[in-house]
């Protein structure tokens, strides 16, 4: 892989399907449609795939491209792949809640090394560069030049004080009960993939995940909390997190700051 290259075109899709994305978002009306899994899609959904598949297909032809919008693309196996949600956080773009993101990431061995994450409406982008170290990019953003990089790194944890994140539209007793196990000093919720850049820029130290997702919602954000210092284990075991697994369904998983002490399901 040309990892140069890799960042480039990752940056420039994302910031081309923000771009589609916040002209639907800004209108006066979308239609939402249901997936056969019932959840919620739009013509923002479906146009950013458009757009990013067919620019990673070009820059990558021999790559392996997964992405949410294409169910074709479920059933193929691979352990080094790209993966796309093209949005993630529908629930939150539909409320006009903002906390919707574009995540492309690139998959090696069934490790995320490699991602970008894009909050348009939030004007934040996360991306890791050539070597894999993750920075936050400053607004506005031009396509053809990269603005101010700011390295991103999790923060040390206070174990007596931490500051929890936690999914906006998808939060149960489950999650609530895991979390009263921490000594927690603030509590924060997000929606979309921004909770692992939450972790890595050092905002919250802990996310926990216990409800379903699907490895495009995660590899983007887990790549670039690898690159800021941070992990993502599975919530049963606390072995790593890994990609290509059967359907790209996850387990429930813990991302986290190294210190925090924590704690078993
Ligand atoms: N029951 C379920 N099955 C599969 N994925 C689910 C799910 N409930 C939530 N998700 C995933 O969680 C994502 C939203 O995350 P969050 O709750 O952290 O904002 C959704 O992404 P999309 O919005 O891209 O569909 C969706 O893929
Ligand atoms: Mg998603």
């Amino acid at each position: 892989m040309d990892y140069e290259k890799l960042a480039q075109v990752m940056r420039k899709l994302a910031l081309e399907a923000g771009d589609v994305i916040m002209e639907i978002y800004n209108s006066d009306d979308f239609e939402v449609k249901s997936k056969s899994d019932e959840s919620p899609v739009t013509a923002a959904d479906e146009n950013a795939d458009a757009l990013i598949s067919a620019g990673l297909r070009a820059a990558f032809p021999d790559v392996t491209l997964i992405t949410e919008e294409q169910s074709d693309s479920h059933s193929e196996k691979a352990s080094t792949f790209l993966i796309v949600d093209p949005l993630d956080g529908t629930k939150e773009f539909i409320n006009r809640r903002g906390d919707f993101t574009v995540n492309i990431a690139y998959v090696e061995d069934g490790k995320p090394t490699r991602g970008v994450v894009y909050a348009p409406a939030k004007d934040r982008l996360f991306i890791t560069d050539a070597s894999g170290k993750s920075y936050e990019e400053t607004a506005p953003f031009h396509k053809d030049t990269v603005g101010a990089m700011t390295p991103m790194s999790v923060t040390t944890p206070d174990n007596a004080a931490l500051l929890v994140v936690a999914s906006k539209s998808h939060r149960d007793q489950a999650t609530d009960d895991y979390i009263g196990k921490y000594n927690v000093k603030d509590m924060k919720s997000a929606g979309s993939s921004l909770k692992f850049c939450l972790v890595a820029t050092g905002e919250a130290d802990l996310y926990p995940r216990v409800g379903r997702t699907m490895e495009w919602d995660t590899a983007a954000g887990h790549a670039v909390l690898l690159g800021a210092g941070g992990d993502v284990i599975r919530f049963d075991d606390h072995s790593p997190l890994t990609y290509g697994k059967a359907d790209y369904a996850n387990p429930f998983f813990i991302a986290y700051a190294p210190g925090v002490d924590l704690k078993k399901a």
